[in-house]
């Protein structure tokens, strides 16, 4: 929690030394009052000193006037203070999850992420807060206040030496039985989101197949869960204030009982008892403060652990420092083996090829076999578990990792648009595209004409992921955004799956004229996509099947002829 406070910066420094200071004056002041109250009773009433009752009466009002400065001046500061640490919080948060890579993403799910980046930080900020008010005024007022009254009367101040130790081991005992329970909270409040953020993404597949009752189920679990944790939690919390309010009474009680004995024998005055009583309640306030911060504290505690373990994560694919120029975008696959996690099978098996830069290669294989994998490996989306992935003869590893992606050009298989303009998509990666590039892009992703047909063109909104286009229109700008880059190695993992035939077979002949020069790989599930590249890869279950023309792998691979056979027809696949 405290690892947190370095995102404290800027004047907010300053006003988190200065909201204490603050609270320093309102604590002077409260605990001042109470005595200045006694001598206007003992010294001001007893001797009908209307003069003595009048000025200490404007001096309190002065110095209630002094408190309230320093508790408003303390709010404002503490309040500032920890909404710039929240600020700072999130940015330094979300600079993280970014610089993650898919292993550390796929780790930590995006539904936790949004709770890490939401609910959490402010469970951090608020506890900041309160910490920077009441963290300072309860022990303060506490022991000054149990100070100011054990000068007031040593013999009442026995009232104290019984009463605190009672009150001590029964919130050790409430705080003992509710931290685990606020701690679990937090992770219910995870798994509601989780849920949340399932359905709302999946609205359209929930509603086709009219799961909704299924679904709210679903989440009335979650939520039911998350409640009862929250019931029991504040069960326990729930007696704390009563109990403690009915010790405070019974010392009340004690003091005015004690007390009185005291005024007959004439060993204290009355105004003493009403300091000592006022002393007392503001002793037993400050310990219940401490209590409930404390609860706050087990909540923001687990908050700030949850914000610390994404802090603590570093991205298992690092940047290195350029070793040499790219120049040669030839790409050797070196008996390479990937495996998700460490403890789960291997995906692909020592596989190896070499593409020639300039190429067009199409990868194909069944559901599942590897294809999307196998690509990622490129651009070091995922690092390979064995083996070496080079580019121009160096290992991707040794590369800069910025020029690599920036010469490597992916349109991956789920079209992922940002809420904006078409044109703004399609300038995504690259803001200083012009019109005569952004026209030379759709018409090559065969985006022109359906973009021509909407009202406002380029202009036309698209909404959060790209829901107000159709599939085959959001696979058209995400091949688009990418081909205004001009990569020097495209990446095509299924993308124009969407997109009927005739169109896909435009797609391929521009590609292949826009493309002359780099490497383009298209991972197809149409044979009909890929029979014209210069080499094609067949996967099967992680492992090369067959590499070579259409013709060769007629010819030689069982695999991709059954593919052939089922989607060209066995008369087709025969006559070639
Ligand atoms: N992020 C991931 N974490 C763990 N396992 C994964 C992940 N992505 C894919 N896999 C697993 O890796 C294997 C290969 O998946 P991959 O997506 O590479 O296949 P594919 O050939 O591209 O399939 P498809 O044609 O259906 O897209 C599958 O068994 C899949 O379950």
């Amino acid at each position: 929690m405290f690892k947190l406070l370095k995102y404290l910066k800027g004047p907010a420094i300053f006003y988190a030394i200065l909201a204490p200071i603050l609270m320093l004056l309102e604590v002077a002041m409260d605990l001042t009052l109470p005595t200045m109250l006694s001598n206007i009773v003992d010294i001001g009433i007893a001797n009908s000193d209307i003069n003595y009752v009048l000025t200490a009466g404007a001096k309190m009002i002065l110095f209630a006037f002094l408190g309230l400065i320093g508790g408003v001046g303390c709010s404002i500061f503490s309040t500032i203070a920890a909404v710039n640490l929240g600020q700072n919080l999130r940015d330094g948060l979300f600079a993280k999850i970014q610089s993650l890579s898919f292993l550390e993403l796929d780790h930590f799910k995006t539904s936790s992420l949004i709770t890490r980046l939401t609910n959490d930080i402010t469970q951090v900020q608020t506890m900041v807060m309160m910490g920077l008010r009441i963290l300072v005024r309860a022990p303060l007022l506490c022991i000054g206040g149990l100070w100011m009254a054990y000068r007031l009367s040593q013999r009442l101040s026995i009232v104290f030496v019984i009463m605190i130790p009672i009150i001590l081991i029964f919130v050790a005992i409430v705080m003992s039985k509710s931290f685990p329970l606020f701690k679990t909270m937090q992770e219910k409040i995870d798994k509601v989101n989780n849920v949340m953020r399932e359905n709302l993404l999946g609205v359209r597949v929930i509603k086709a197949f009219t799961m909704e009752h299924k679904q709210r189920d679903r989440f009335n679990e979650a939520n039911d869960d998350l409640m009862s944790q929250s019931i029991r939690a504040q069960k326990i919390m729930i007696i704390l204030n009563p109990v403690v309010m009915l010790l405070v009474n019974f010392s009340v009680i004690g003091v005015l009982w004690y007390g009185g004995y005291l005024v007959q024998d004439s060993l204290l005055e009355t105004g003493k008892i009403m300091a000592f009583i006022n002393y007392l309640t503001q002793i037993m306030m400050s310990m219940m403060m401490v209590i409930m911060i404390s609860m706050n504290f087990s909540r923001a505690k687990a908050s700030a652990d949850r914000i610390n373990e994404v802090f603590a994560t570093n991205s298992s694919i690092q940047e290195n420092e350029k070793t040499a120029e790219l120049t040669n975008y030839d790409i050797e696959f070196k008996n390479v083996s990937f495996k998700y996690h460490e403890h789960s099978e291997e995906v692909l098996k020592d596989i190896s090829f070499k593409i020639k830069q300039g190429n067009q290669v199409g990868i194909i294989g069944g559901t599942g076999s590897g294809k999307s994998s196998l690509v990622n490996l490129i651009p070091r989306l995922y690092d390979v578990s064995e083996g070496e992935v080079l580019i121009g003869g160096q290992n991707v590893k040794t590369l800069s990792l910025s020029e690599l992606r920036d010469k490597i050009g992916v349109v991956l298989q789920e079209s992922i648009l940002f809420s904006g303009t078409i044109a703004s998509n399609f300038k995504f990666g690259y803001h200083e595209a012009t019109q005569d590039e952004l026209d030379d892009a759709a018409k090559d992703a065969q985006a022109m004409e359906f973009i021509q047909a909407k009202e406002d063109g380029y202009e036309t909104v698209v909404e959060q992921r790209g829901k107000n286009l159709s599939g085959g229109q959001k696979q058209r700008v995400s091949i688009a955004r990418t081909l205004i880059r001009d990569p020097k190695i495209l990446i095509l993992d299924d993308s124009s799956s969407a997109l009927d035939m005739a169109t896909e077979s435009k797609l391929q002949r521009a590609i292949k004229e826009r493309m002359k020069e780099s490497t383009v790989i298209m991972i197809a599930q149409r044979i009909s996509a890929v029979m014209d590249a210069d080499q094609i890869i067949v996967l099967d279950q992680g492992e090369i099947s067959g590499i070579g023309t259409h013709e060769e792998l007629l010819k030689t691979n069982e695999i991709y002829r059954s593919i052939a056979i089922s989607q060209l027809g066995e008369e087709a696949v025969n006559h070639e």
